[in-house]
């Protein structure tokens, strides 16, 4: 019988796998931790607070797409093809956008408690 929970367990496999699997999301898993220790630390407002917690989840649930987008790619081609590269090239663009987005972000929020 399936339980109610088991796509919870499904969903919390799939982040497991992706921060063990993959160099880029261990990357963004820290430096998201990082931020939001800094957003606890300084005495930011609940909204400044709740900006930073999304950005931390938009980008990692970014870099979580890309890679199924990449494990999809692989399991429809093992050989080179301009599509594959295409679909691969564009999922990376778009978390470096997401990524870069984030750090405009950040800084708009850090750096007026950082200069005073
Ligand atoms: N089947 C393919 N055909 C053509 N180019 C490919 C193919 N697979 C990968 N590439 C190219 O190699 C790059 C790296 O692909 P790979 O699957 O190794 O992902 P990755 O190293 O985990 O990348 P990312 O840094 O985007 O997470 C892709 O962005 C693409 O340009």
């Amino acid at each position: 019988m399936k339980t109610w929970w088991l796509p919870f367990v499904h969903a919390m496999n799939g982040i497991r796998q992706a921060v063990k699997e993959e160099r880029h999301m261990k990357v963004h898993f820290l430096i998201g931790l990082i931020v939001l220790l800094v957003a606890f630390y300084l005495p930011l407002t609940s909204t400044e607070r709740a900006i930073l917690c999304l950005t931390v989840g938009v980008v990692l649930s970014a870099e979580m797409f890309n890679t199924a987008f990449e494990r999809t790619v692989d399991l429809v081609t093992q050989e080179w093809h301009p599509l594959a590269k295409a679909a691969k090239d564009i999922a990376s663009g778009a978390v470096l956008v997401l990524a870069l987005t984030s750090i405009a972000i950040a800084l708009c929020i850090f750096v007026p408690y950082l200069v005073q």
